[in-house]
């Protein structure tokens, strides 16, 4: 019977990493319909002399990543991420989006050839030839199995105190979807499954960039209306580069929790809109903040601003997406943060 149970890995442990294992394993530990032992995959750190593994195998808790959440106890902690994988189903794969290249390359070789996999990162991949890939598009060149999404309004420390929210779940495969929303879904966190996989994970990429722009807007004091001209105007930047670069997707996919949705909570309540508006008021440059204010977390925004104008660049097409071109200058330091405005009030909306 037990042989029958499909097992369950989580690749990454940060804030998210760590509120998804919480989520999946008191799932697993209520329905009993998957192997009760999940691996977590952990960047292994020393915290006060103490290995993080160590601390999560113990204390069942991810003191550095998810502080004051009990993660359950069939959630193992492992530094190998080949050891991880090995034997796995269903890979849930929470990383940075950073890391996610160099990390799918060490376990490749342990991938079982009939597993899948959700990607929960957010945030492009731009290769050595300066190609941009989706990152559910480099988990499955490296690893050469199914990829699927879920993306959301998803404040990791809000979803892990376990305040009602939902998330978008992208696939095109019925079986292997049910099986997603049976492994996440909860009262509190509710799942719809939507075909446009895609413009799902592209959307999840692009909101972080209009967040560093949100918190530029609040960093310069601008107020809340001029918020909501951020907001809109870079949801109509998402909307373009969605239909320039991934047409055929359904409209109403902006309206789903992985798009205005994902862009309102992160435009007040995110780490990139926090790490902005401390950029502009400090003047200290984004590394240096993400260092001194996330304790070990990392910054998605800037590099996916990066990573876009990459994508643009190789298509001609960075005068379409001002506010986005602009926030990479600022990041860069090429743009003052005030002249924000000016990519504002010069949008091609108002052409
Ligand atoms: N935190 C949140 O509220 C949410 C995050 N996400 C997305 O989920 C993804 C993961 O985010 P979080 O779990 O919050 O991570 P995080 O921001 O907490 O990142 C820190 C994690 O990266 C690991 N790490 C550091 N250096 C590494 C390396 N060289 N190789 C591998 N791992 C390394 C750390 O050990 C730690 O587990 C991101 O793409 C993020 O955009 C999505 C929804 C909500
Ligand atoms: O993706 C998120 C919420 O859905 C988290 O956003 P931040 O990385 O800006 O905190």
């Amino acid at each position: 019977m037990s042989d029958k149970l499909k097992r369950v890995a989580i690749i990454g442990s940060g804030n998210w990493g760590s509120t998804i294992a919480k989520i999946v394993g008191n799932n697993i530990k209520k329905f009993g319909t998957f192997e009760n032992e999940i691996k977590m995959y952990v960047y292994e750190e020393m915290i006060d002399g103490k290995k993080l593994t160590d601390i999560i195998n113990q204390e069942h808790e991810n003191k550095k990543y998810l502080p004051g959440h009990k993660l359950p106890d069939n959630v193992v902690a492992c530094a190998d991420v080949a050891e991880s994988a090995k034997d796995a189903d269903i890979l849930l794969i929470v990383l940075p989006h950073q890391f996610i290249e160099r990390t799918c390359s060490t376990m490749k070789d342990q991938i079982k050839r009939t597993a899948f996999a959700v990607s929960f990162s957010k945030g492009f991949y731009v290769n050595k030839d300066k190609k941009v890939e989706l990152i559910s598009a480099v988990i499955n060149r490296q690893l050469d199995i199914p990829c699927y999404v879920l993306m959301g309004a998803n404040i990791a420390n809000e979803v892990a105190a376990g305040t009602f929210c939902e998330a978008t779940v992208g696939s095109r495969n019925y079986e292997h979807a049910q099986l997603i929303k049976g492994l996440i879904q909860t009262d509190e966190f509710r799942i719809v499954i939507k075909p446009d996989t895609e413009v799902i994970e592209v959307l999840g990429a692009l909101k972080n960039i209009v967040a560093v722009a949100a918190g530029f807007s609040d960093g310069l004091g601008f107020g809340d209306n001029t918020k909501a001209a951020v907001i809109r105007l870079g949801l109509k930047e998402m909307v373009k580069f969605c239909e320039e670069f991934f047409p055929g997707h359904h409209p109403q996919i902006f309206l789903e929790s992985c798009g205005v949705a994902d862009l309102v909570t992160t435009c007040y309540g995110g780490r990139n809109r926090r790490v902005a508006e401390a950029f502009v008021k400090t003047g200290k440059d984004i590394k240096t903040l993400e260092e001194e204010m996330l304790n070990g977390q990392k910054l998605q925004g800037p590099d996916a601003a990066a990573e876009v104008m990459e994508w643009l660049k190789s298509k001609g097409q960075t005068n379409k997406f001002p506010l986005f071109s602009a926030v990479h200058d600022i990041c860069e330091r090429r743009l003052e943060p005030k002249l924000l405005l000016e990519a504002l009030r010069h949008h091609p909306e108002y052409w």
